[in-house]
């Protein structure tokens, strides 16, 4: 499956190699937009079968990191890495999903013809459009043409389409947004399925209570790494109850 080592005989030994190498590794990444610097040299590593969470405030940075990993933002200083090859590689196109926060499908096509479509592209097995309607909750809507479904069914088509192939890594910008309580339950139990079964995810929002979800944060703030720990960690060192609390309290603490 992933991270398949033509070398290896059986999986226990190329998976203990694998697993140890970051999925992603960043160091010293500065970025300018529009003649400011919006990244200011940020060093971070994202483990591999996690769920990394980027949180921070409207503004601060997140996309413009996560661009920068899926290798589609010009730069202005450092290395990003991805699964052991430059960021935006051609070797990593099938190994990297990546759901911008506009849903990018194909209104005047149906669900189906959307994922068969990207399927193709991808060169993805057959079967994965249902498998992937199924995982994020379309069963039913598959005949749906894209421009008639509600905000979320839409981001979720998206997702699905990031799903194809069954990338390693899987950058997210903010997939959770605009969705009911339950729907955001049920694609965080879906991304949880993902990184157990060997997937990394990295998964930006500004809704903090989303953090409790994911196995590490990265706090962000005016394009700087205020934190990189689990939530838990965050909780203890700041003496916080909840991480919008330990955010602030973080906030304080580096003015
Ligand atoms: N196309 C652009 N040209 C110039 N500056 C930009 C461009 N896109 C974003 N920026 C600036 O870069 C900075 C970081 O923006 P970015 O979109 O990465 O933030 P974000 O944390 O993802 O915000 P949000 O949560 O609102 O999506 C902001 O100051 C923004 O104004």
């Amino acid at each position: 499956m992933m991270n398949s080592s033509p070398a290896g005989p059986g999986p226990a030994a190329p998976a203990a190699t694998a697993t140890a190498a970051p999925a992603v590794r960043v160091e010293g990444l500065t970025v300018v937009r529009g003649g400011r610097t919006v990244l200011h040299g940020l060093d971070l590593e994202v483990a591999r079968g996690s769920i990394t969470g980027l949180l921070g405030p409207s503004g601060c940075g997140k996309s413009t990191l996560l661009r920068a990993i899926v290798g589609v933002q010009r730069t202005a200083g450092g290395r990003v890495e991805v699964l052991g090859e430059p960021a935006g590689g051609a070797g990593l196109r099938h190994r990297v999903g990546y759901v911008t926060q506009a849903p990018s499908v194909y209104g005047d096509l149906s669900v189906i013809e959307n994922l068969d479509y990207f399927a193709a592209v991808l060169g993805a097995p057959r079967t994965d459009p249902a498998r992937v309607i199924a995982q994020v909750g379309l069963a039913g809507h598959e005949r749906d043409t894209a421009d008639r479904l509600s905000g979320g069914q839409r981001a979720r088509v998206s997702l699905a389409a990031a799903l194809l192939g069954t990338p390693e890594l899987l950058v997210l910008d903010e997939p959770t947004v605009g969705l009911d309580p339950v729907l955001r339950q049920d694609l965080w139990r879906l991304f949880r399925s993902l990184a157990d079964q060997g997937a990394t995810l990295l998964v930006s929002s500004h809704v903090m209570d989303e953090a409790t979800r994911c196995d590490r944060l990265l706090l962000m703030r005016e394009g700087r790494l205020l934190a990189d720990d689990t939530p838990a960690e965050l909780l203890r060192s700041t003496g916080t109850a909840d991480i919008d609390s330990a955010f602030l309290d973080l906030v304080e603490s580096t003015r």
